[in-house]
């Protein structure tokens, strides 16, 4: 697994800006050092009695100039890291988007949306703080700190005098070692109880219909606040140890500044020093104290952002399930039908095989129908002819080619799959069928909707095909979702169709019609449909029953209406039985 090193590749590339951003806050700082010398050399002008209209106009112009050039060139450096973070923060997030993208449903089938979520937004909102804020106030601060610390020494303050008053701050690298480690295991803390009460929240709302229903919102309110409490103890235990932090670096800087004044004050009374000295010491020393709090600041939000850092590198660091071969190429004879042969599968976390032996044979441009208890693997199947999983190599043919050796691009492309639970998109009933191709023309947008029988449904929408769904539009019943969904495979006028249950929602009537117009539209093209209804895959060139991952019976609708035992004709007398009871016959 290659490491991810998001922040560093990034600093890299952009290193010219952190150099320029880096270089005008280090200048900015040194001229801003230069203040406290000014006003101690000042003082020494005015206690000697050498204070004259001009050298007062030179001591203002002297400062003022410090003041502007500190404004533009620390402005200039602030401006250029708050760029670059929000740069690292978009492009982070895209980076990641992709990421997701690429991997496989097994890892969102372990992972919750509100999980992920919180990568993109907490986590990478994090990092980029510390970028904006932490390389531009460290560089304030160390700078001011060091050049405080210079500038004293080329004065004519006696070095022991500068020795003694720093020793506190002599201190703080030590006191950073021991708490950064703890801040940052506690950081990690709050960011996985974020993710947590993320993912609830996703969770609730998306759920928010079947509680209503339910009456169950006392239970569903306690179950959110414990996530949120828990977000609120390990909150609280970063703060504590955070704001001691915090308290303790300005407290060294204080503890330097008593010795000055105590010490310095005292030297100044004996006559070793001058008074002009002394102010300067002073100065410099209360100059440090904010560049420390600073320090604590940045030094708490690197430790934090370092958290969430680990955590997106090691989701970058996941790899998709599904790889392609090294050579893999196109599919050269897409509309060559299918072929399994003893295909055995069990998923990655099961022992149990939900397919056992599965072999079969689809001539191009024939149907092929699939009937079966519920969980008896019919979706597996067509999984695996999706590589949505991995089939073992040499088990599944497509026009010939082991689908395994083929580009997933070129497989996928060259079947239209309408699952169970067709998702639809918050946007217009044109771009939901058009998904696959969202410049095509009205008119084969109509044409798909026709088949689906759902054109007329459209046609008495507000605006039509324009209708926007979702959140801000309006709501589908079950079975105009389904026939959306199924105009939309019909759309893609894929080599092999795959209807996974797919006109379960819609009344018999309007069944018959779908699969009518599926037949006539798709004459010579292959096709697989996968019911409960044997109305929807009588008319299949072979059907195939499935009953715990294996094919227990095959044949035409004639043929397994024939073996009177078989599991195929039970189903039918007691579908038949249901129509006609429901029929009241
Ligand atoms: N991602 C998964 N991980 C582990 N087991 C799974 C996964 N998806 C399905 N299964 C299991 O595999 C078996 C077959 O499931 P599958 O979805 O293929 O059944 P199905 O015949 O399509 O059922 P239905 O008619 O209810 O849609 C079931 O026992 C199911 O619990």
């Amino acid at each position: 697994m290659k490491e991810q090193r998001l922040l560093a590749d990034y600093l890299r590339s952009n290193w010219i800006f952190y150099v320029f951003a880096i270089l005008s806050t280090t200048v900015a700082n040194i001229v801003q050092s230069y203040y406290p010398k000014v006003l101690g050399s000042f003082t020494d002008t005015l206690q000697g009695g050498r204070i004259t209209e001009a050298v007062i106009a030179d001591y203002a112009f002297i400062l003022l100039s410090i003041g502007v050039a500190y404004g533009i060139l620390g402005g200039l450096g602030q401006y250029t890291v708050m760029r670059l973070g929000r740069k690292f923060e978009f492009s982070t997030r895209r980076k990641l988007f992709r990421h997701f993208t690429a991997l496989s449903e097994s890892y969102y089938s372990k992972h919750g949306i509100g999980e992920l979520l919180s990568y993109v937004m907490n986590d990478v909102t994090s990092v980029r703080e510390s970028i904006s804020q932490g390389i531009n106030q460290t560089t304030n601060a160390v700078i001011l700190i060091l050049s405080a610390i210079v500038m004293m020494s080329l004065s004519s303050i006696p070095l022991y005098l500068i020795g003694i008053c720093i020793l506190p701050l002599l201190t703080i690298p030590w006191i950073v070692v021991i708490f950064g480690p703890k801040i940052r295991s506690r950081s990690r803390k709050v960011q996985e109880s974020l993710a947590k009460m993320t993912e609830s929240a996703e969770e609730q709302f998306g759920g928010i219909r079947v509680t209503k229903k339910f009456a169950v919102e006392p239970i569903m309110r306690a179950r959110f606040g414990e996530t949120v409490d828990r977000i609120r103890d390990n909150q609280l235990r970063l703060v504590r140890l955070s704001s001691l932090f915090q308290a303790i670096l300005p407290f060294m800087g204080a503890l330097s500044l008593i010795i000055t004044i105590a010490f310095g004050g005292y030297l100044t009374i004996r006559g070793s020093i001058t008074l002009g000295n002394f102010v300067s010491l002073t100065l410099y020393l209360r100059m440090i104290v904010n560049p420390l709090q600073q320090i604590g600041n940045v030094i708490n939000t690197m430790q934090r952002s370092r958290a969430s850092l680990e955590r997106v590198n090691s989701l970058l660091c996941v790899r998709p399930d599904i790889v392609e071969a090294e050579q893999a190429g196109p599919l050269h004879r897409p509309e060559g039908g299918i072929r399994i042969e003893g295909l055995t599968f069990a998923y990655p976390d099961s022992s149990k095989p939900a397919l056992q032996d599965i072999s079969l044979n689809v001539a191009p441009g024939k149907t092929l129908g699939i009937i079966g208890k519920t969980g008896s693997g019919k979706t597996t199947l067509v999984k695996l002819l999706l590589r949505i999983y991995d089939p073992p190599a040499g088990t599944v043919w497509v026009g010939g080619e082991d689908i395994r050796e083929v580009s997933l691009e070129s497989l996928r492309n060259h079947i239209a799959y309408v699952p169970q639970d067709g998702f639809l998109f918050s946007t217009t009933i044109r771009d939901n069928i058009a998904f696959s191709n969202r410049d095509l023309e009205l008119a084969p947008v109509e044409k798909a909707a026709k088949q689906a029988q759902i054109y007329e449904n459209i046609l008495g929408f507000p605006d039509r095909f324009e209708t926007k769904l979702g959140e801000r539009g309006i709501t589908l019943s079950g079975g105009q979702r389904q026939r959306t969904s199924l105009a939309r495979g019909f759309i893609k006028n894929a080599p092999l169709l795959i209807l996974d249950d797919s006109v379960s929602a819609v009344d018999a009537v309007t069944e018959t019609k779908i699969i009518e117009n599926l037949r006539l539209g798709r004459k010579d093209k292959t096709t697989i449909i996968i019911a409960h209804r044997i109305s929807a895959l009588k008319h299949a060139d072979e059907i195939i029953v499935l009953d715990e991952g294996r094919i227990v019976q095959r044949g035409t609708h004639r043929q397994l209406l024939s073996d009177k035992e078989g599991i195929y004709a039970a189903l039918y007398a007691i579908q038949e039985e249901g129509t006609r009871y429901a029929e009241g016959k």
